[in-house]
């Protein structure tokens, strides 16, 4: 499959989420990182009536791409107190069939998630090539964003929790050594396994906790997360989102969904030129 194709792929998926999820009159929009978002902010550039829309950058690239496309960013310190964004639109790097996501891979977790919580809506997309049934699957690792000085003992902690060979990421480009990231902390891409779904666990395919190697995705998350030095985890998990939807959408509900981070909704651009689109009742 050529580049022309998953290019093709993300651009139908970003056109269709952007035609189902992005209101004109909307107030704050989250816009997430890596090379899919591209084409959202072009779908939404294409729709936007209302200048006074106000959009939520996940990182540095993601607030050049708000710029450079002529809309207005704001930051995420400056959203006022109990305001939601009315939806947020973001990448992932693998999706299983829960809607949970592996994020990091352009190593803007860290703000992504920070966006997608404080999101009414959430919404992924994604070329086929992220599409699977369980995470872990074609994406090798979970990204892991860490203090500096805590690199050597979260990758031992790491080890424990049965991650075969976790490595610092570095950069190439220009100077090399640790990629930093926008927080100035360091990235490890930690394997394991592949995760397994709630699904799987009450089915009896593994334990899920790792006590028998398997690990549940949840459960690896809260694992990692516990470790002091680690300041977030690339996997996007918890609440159903739709649940978690109508609890935002509650005034003053924000702090009952700390955790709840899937998206509601995930479009995948498929090699034929089709989008599927992937929510908690299932695919189309
Ligand atoms: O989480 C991310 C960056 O940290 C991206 O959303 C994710 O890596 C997907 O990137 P792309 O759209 O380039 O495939």
């Amino acid at each position: 499959m050529t580049d022309t194709n998953v290019e093709a792929a993300k651009r139908a998926a970003a056109q269709q989420a952007v035609a189902d999820h992005f209101d004109p009159s909307a107030s704050f929009v989250g816009i997430g990182s890596g090379t899919t978002i591209v084409y959202v902010v072009e779908a939404i550039k294409e729709r936007s009536t209302n200048p006074s829309v106000l959009f939520v950058p996940t990182g540095y690239q993601s607030r050049q791409l708000v710029i450079n496309a002529g809309l207005t960013p704001i930051s995420f310190d400056s959203i006022p107190d109990r305001v939601m964004l009315d939806v947020a639109f973001d990448g992932a790097d693998e999706v299983d069939t829960e809607l949970n996501c592996i994020k990091g891979g352009g190593a803007c977790l860290f703000q992504e998630k920070l966006v997608a919580e404080r999101a009414k809506k959430f919404v992924c997309v994604a070329d086929y090539r992220k599409r699977q049934d369980r995470l872990l699957t074609n994406w090798p690792t979970i990204p892991i964003e860490v203090a500096p000085l805590s690199q050597h003992k979260v990758e031992a902690s790491l080890r424990l929790l049965g991650s075969t060979n976790p490595k610092l990421r570095t950069t190439l480009l220009e100077k090399s050594g640790p990629l930093k990231t926008d927080q100035h902390f360091f990235i490890i891409d930690a394997p394991f396994p592949a995760l397994l779904t709630s699904a799987d666990v009450a089915a009896g395919k593994g334990k899920g906790d790792g006590s028998d190697g398997t690990w549940e995705v949840n459960n690896i998350s809260k694992a990692i997360k516990g470790l002091t030095g680690v300041l977030e985890v690339g996997i996007f998990s918890g609440m159903n989102g739709n649940d978690a939807q109508a609890l935002r959408a509650k005034d003053g509900a924000l702090s009952a969904v700390t955790g709840g981070q899937k998206p509601i909704a995930v479009y995948f651009g498929m090699a034929d030129g089709s989008v599927k689109l992937r929510t908690a009742d299932g695919e189309q």
